[in-house]
């Protein structure tokens, strides 16, 4: 008996797996189970001692461990799922569905057979289809089932904001609602500096270029990367949600969730405001849109839906 550290377990040791790693165990959210293919074995070991060998200097009291054994991730309080292909320059994300979709069935009942209980955080992309993939697969409730997009893109759209105004990042505050795509919809209405809406204080022709920009975001990282998709950005947008589920926050985050009749669609996973908290998304905030919104929401949701056919 006694009480038990938290338990997270991160699927795929790549580079978004192990800098969430990293960031989870810095944070003291628990310890940290790092699982990829058995191929990988010894990186992911090695990458997982490396972290641990920073935690005295750091000072953060963690326990991380590399295994190719799902069975290591029995009883994890939250499970991280960044396994998968990324892509490359002249790639979509939409390209990486079926290899990925593939991935997403057996890392599913991996986690249906060694920790039933857990919640489930999903980064591979294309995300909106794979986080339905993953929720199909183990048959988990909807609020236990949560998809990474919107707090990463919401980032990119706050620092392209606050390097406009040269402003605190911390001021600045925004939404991106829909799908994790070119068609993802940033609410310039829900968007301000330090409670000031950001229409008053920026142009409308450089909120366009800021928009057009956080929808190209991903993409603009691949092109400067050249072999994979961003990471450090990713790994700090899961952190933040892992921490609101696991520290029972009822933070109003963007987040994948699981709609049924919201905003008007069904059977779909789509990027909406939510309240996560300890018992995963605790509520889906409806907000009012305007005609030119829900046209920008609709033309998103046509993009997720037609990736999704490909899987069905
Ligand atoms: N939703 C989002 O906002 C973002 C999504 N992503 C997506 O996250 C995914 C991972 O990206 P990276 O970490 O950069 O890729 P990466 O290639 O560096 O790492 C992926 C890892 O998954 C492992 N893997 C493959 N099958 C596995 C299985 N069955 N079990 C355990 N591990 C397995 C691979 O061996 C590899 O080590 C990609 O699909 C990428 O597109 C990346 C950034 C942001
Ligand atoms: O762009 C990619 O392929 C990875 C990703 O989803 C992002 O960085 O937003």
């Amino acid at each position: 008996m006694g009480i038990k550290r938290r338990k997270i377990s991160v699927i795929g040791s790549g580079f978004t797996g192990a800098t969430t790693a990293l960031m989870v165990a810095q944070k003291e959210l628990g310890d940290v189970v790092l699982v990829d293919i058995p191929n990988m074995e010894k990186p992911t070991k090695g990458k997982a001692l490396d972290m641990l060998e920073a935690s005295p200097v750091q000072g953060f009291d963690a326990n991380i461990i590399g295994t190719s054994n799902y069975e290591d991730i029995k009883d994890s309080d939250l499970v991280i799922v960044t396994a998968g292909i990324a892509r490359r320059p002249g790639m979509s994300r939409d390209d990486l569905v079926n290899t990925n979709a593939g991935i997403m069935k057996s890392v599913a009942q991996e986690i249906l057979k060694h920790a039933p209980d857990t919640f489930i955080l999903v980064l591979s992309n294309p995300v909106d289809a794979m986080t339905y993939t993953i929720f199909k697969e183990t048959g988990f409730p909807k609020e236990r089932v949560i998809g990474q997009s919107g707090v990463l893109d919401t980032a990119r759209f706050r620092t392209f904001v606050a390097q406009e105004l040269n402003l605190s990042v911390k001021d600045i505050t925004g939404f991106v609602l829909g799908g994790h795509g070119d068609d993802m919809v940033p609410l310039i209405r829900y968007s301000y500096a330090g409670g000031i809406p950001l229409e008053t204080l920026i142009s409308k022709e450089r909120l366009d270029a800021i928009v057009e920009r956080t929808r190209k975001g991903g993409g603009e990282i691949v092109e400067l990367l050249g072999n994979g998709s961003a990471y450090y950005a990713p790994a700090a947008a899961l952190t933040e949600m892992a921490e609101a589920i696991l520290k029972d926050q009822r933070r109003v985050l963007p987040a994948i969730a699981c709609l049924e009749g919201e905003y008007g669609y069904s059977n779909l996973y789509l990027g909406v405001p939510v309240v996560l908290g300890g018992k995963g998304i605790e509520q889906i905030i409806e907000l009012e849109l305007t005609e030119d919104e829900k046209t920008a929401l609709n033309k998103s949701v046509e993009s997720v839906k037609s990736v999704m056919e490909v899987l069905s």
